[in-house]
């Protein structure tokens, strides 16, 4: 079980009702446990549609997917949303917190529409981990957008998740911010063992991570380990000119 990858896709293939071309083009990727992988690829070329049928948000039209060893496109709701919720957390650019809800509600949020017992001792200890101790009371609107982006990654820790799926988690942060919030993604993988998937568009991004995807039209077309910002940039232009 240790050694079965945290995500595993096999051969997806997604059309868009009414688009003409394939969004998803047969894409295989296994991510290891506890491990951070980043996904890369120009425009249109398929990151956010494979990391939503990654994460069973959606669905392909065929091919496999593998959330901790459990094939998760034969799920029927409800027990496709369990899955999600037992297994995953996410963090997207837009933070996508309550503003009526306290910042420890926003936390809880996901447990509690689950129907499970909050682990309110952990709760505490990631919104500490993300450097937000004290400010549980605060209501999302009167933080920054890196506090709130924090916010959103506690709330994603507070589930003990297996994965993270990230999306553009710093599209919308200043380059100094950006950077604190993938110091706590990069811990979240060292201290925690939770595995990353994340969609960027920026090779400093990227270099965060242990791996390195490229998609283009679809297609995996390459991959790098121990990326560095600078040979990610260089296969990003190689990708981007095919
Ligand atoms: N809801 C949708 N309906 C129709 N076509 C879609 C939909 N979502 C995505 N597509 C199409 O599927 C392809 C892949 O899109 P996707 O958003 O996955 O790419 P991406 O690499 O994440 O792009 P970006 O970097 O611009 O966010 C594109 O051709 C896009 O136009």
């Amino acid at each position: 079980m240790e050694n079965t990858p945290v995500v595993e896709v096999h051969d997806l293939i997604k059309t868009y009702p009414g688009a003409g071309v394939r969004a998803l083009d047969g894409v295989s990727v296994a991510v290891a446990r506890g491990s951070f992988c980043a996904v890369m690829g120009p425009s249109g070329s398929g990151k956010s549609t494979l990391l939503h049928c990654a994460a069973g948000l959606d669905r392909a039209d065929s091919g496999r997917v593998r959330l901790a060893g459990e094939d998760i496109e034969r799920l029927k709701e409800p027990r496709l949303t369990e899955a999600r919720r037992r297994r995953v957390g996410f963090v997207f650019q837009a933070y996508n917190l309550l503003d009526s809800l306290s910042v420890w509600h926003n936390v809880l949020l996901p447990q509690r529409l689950a129907g499970v017992r909050a682990d309110k001792g952990w709760a505490r200890e990631v919104i500490r981990r993300v450097g937000l101790a004290g400010r549980e009371d605060e209501r999302p609107a009167r933080l920054s957008g890196g506090q709130r982006q924090r916010v959103a990654l506690a709330r994603a820790l507070a589930g003990r998740p297996e994965v993270i799926f990230a999306d553009e988690p710093t599209g919308a942060l200043d380059l100094a911010t950006g950077r604190e919030v993938l110091g706590l993604l990069r811990e979240a993988v060292d201290r925690m063992g939770t595995a990353i998937v994340m969609v960027t568009h920026d090779p400093a991004a990227a270099a965060w991570a242990d791996r390195a995807v490229f998609l283009a039209d679809g297609r995996v077309v390459d991959e790098l380990t121990g990326p560095t910002a600078e040979g990610i940039a260089a296969r990003m232009t190689a990708v981007s000119a095919r």
